[in-house]
């Protein structure tokens, strides 16, 4: 990893420059700008977007962006967009343990086409619910660039560690850190060997902080954790394939010079890192396990207040000091649809049986809860003060429910028994 700089603070108004001189001063639009650049805004909301939701930035560029190709469409199976994508999702419970990643020489995959879309819900076109995907990577990208016009992308990294090379500039991110990267800005994806990652794509309203209501000012995700890039541009001669998606479907033209051109830019619409160690946790200090929500990262809302288009939840290592308390997650069934992984370590519901790189799926109203033997265990367990450590799991919580592929139900590795784990919970009722 090299010694990147970056900008700080979720939704602060950034300004870089990697020229001196290149960012016009007290305008966005000159008649000329600078050093021969164009300006060019992209828009991540409405023009008249409420100020606290209004995203926007202006980019200084060698070329704008329409100098490029046309389209054609490009080949991916595995992409799948909106609920009508996905397969008739019966109501059990759902886990698959990690799907292993090819090898670079019996299968190269980049981050393109590395994508294996996992479970899909809502419609892109009405700009409501999400995909996650798997990204199975073995290969950087070298003069191909993706672009998302459909959904912004939270990368949650599994395993191996990535360099993002965006429009506004270039972000590192390894397991237990997330990338956030807007609609419609270009990446490519860099990787130094086999590399697995999460992918939230989220069709709706862009990802933010969550309220903090009695919490009060500070605490969960605080802002200033949140890391843009500084504007950089890449030199390099020959064409450049762009990979867009696009009304759920991927196209690929070829432009003569790279999209990696930005010279300088300034704005509140960026690419963002944030390392979950800096996640400050809230939790019961006396009794009873509390709602997941304390631990939400980022919100992207429905126009049903309090009720996500998806939450991106974290259970990083924490104390548990609960007194008289059943510690896990309860036994519940939720109008909310959940999707899981493990970056890595253990989780406390699932010790065993969900494993890092797996996933699960409990979708509205499907009970679930803690496997038998963490049952057993927590009923019984010395309550002193004690540390979950080395772990770290998340959750994509929509109010739509998940379908899952065709991938996820007949190509990935399900695990058939998952249901049974719940198997040894008899009826322990004693008739007084
Ligand atoms: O089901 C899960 O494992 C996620 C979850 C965790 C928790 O602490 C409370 C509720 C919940 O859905
Ligand atoms: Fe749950």
């Amino acid at each position: 990893m090299s010694d990147l700089k970056y900008q700080n603070g979720f939704g602060n108004h950034f300004a870089t420059e990697a020229v001196p001189g290149a960012l016009p001063q007290g305008r966005n639009s000159p008649q000329q700008v600078a050093l021969g650049l164009y300006a060019e805004l992209v828009s991540g909301s409405a023009f008249t977007a409420p100020r606290a939701e209004n995203l926007r930035s202006w980019l200084y560029r060698r070329q704008p962006s329409v100098v490029t190709g046309a389209y054609r469409p490009y080949a991916q199976p595995w992409l799948k967009t909106g609920a009508a994508e996905g397969q008739p999702m019966p109501p059990d419970p759902l886990r698959w343990h990690p799907v292993p990643i090819p090898r670079a020489e019996e299968q190269a995959l980049d981050f393109v086409d590395g994508l294996r879309t996992v479970v899909v819900n809502g419609d892109v076109e009405a700009q409501s619910g999400m995909a996650a995907h798997l990204a199975l990577v073995n290969r950087s990208m070298a003069r191909r660039a993706f672009v998302n016009a459909d959904g912004e992308m939270l990368l949650v990294p599994q395993e191996g560690a990535l360099r993002l090379v965006t429009e506004l500039g270039v972000l590192e991110v390894k397991p237990g850190e997330i990338a956030l990267l807007p609609r419609g800005i270009a990446f490519k994806v860099e990787v130094q060997g086999p590399t697995r990652l999460y992918v939230c794509e989220n069709y709706g309203a862009p990802f933010r902080l969550p309220e903090l209501g009695p919490i009060g000012s500070n605490g969960l995700a605080n802002p200033r954790d949140f890391l843009a890039p500084v504007a950089a541009f890449e030199d390099g001669e020959g064409p450049y394939e762009i990979v867009k998606k696009y009304g759920g479907a991927l196209w690929r033209n070829e432009q003569a010079g790279t999209p990696f051109n930005v010279v300088a830019w300034h704005g509140n619409l960026a690419p963002l890192k944030y390392d979950t160690v800096n996640f400050m946790t809230i939790g019961s200090i006396s009794f009873d396990h509390p709602d997941p929500s304390i631990f939400t990262v980022l919100t992207s809302p429905s126009d049903t207040p309090g009720t996500a288009n998806c939450d991106f939840v974290i259970f990083p290592p924490r104390w548990m000091v609960a007194e008289d308390t059943f510690r896990p997650p309860w036994y519940h069934r939720n109008l909310m649809s959940e999707f899981m992984g493990l970056v890595y370590g253990q989780y406390d519901a699932k010790p065993e049986g969900f494993k890092p790189g797996g996933m699960s799926l409990h979708n509205g109203m499907v009970p679930h809860g803690p496997d038998a033997e963490a049952f057993e265990k927590a009923s019984t367990a010395p309550l002193a003060p004690h540390k979950l450590d080395n772990t770290l799991a998340f959750m994509f919580e929509s109010r739509w429910r998940f379908r899952p592929t065709a991938f996820a139900l007949q190509e990935a590795p399900r695990d058939a028994a998952y249901a049974e784990c719940w198997a040894g919970l008899g009826d322990r009722f004693q008739q007084p």
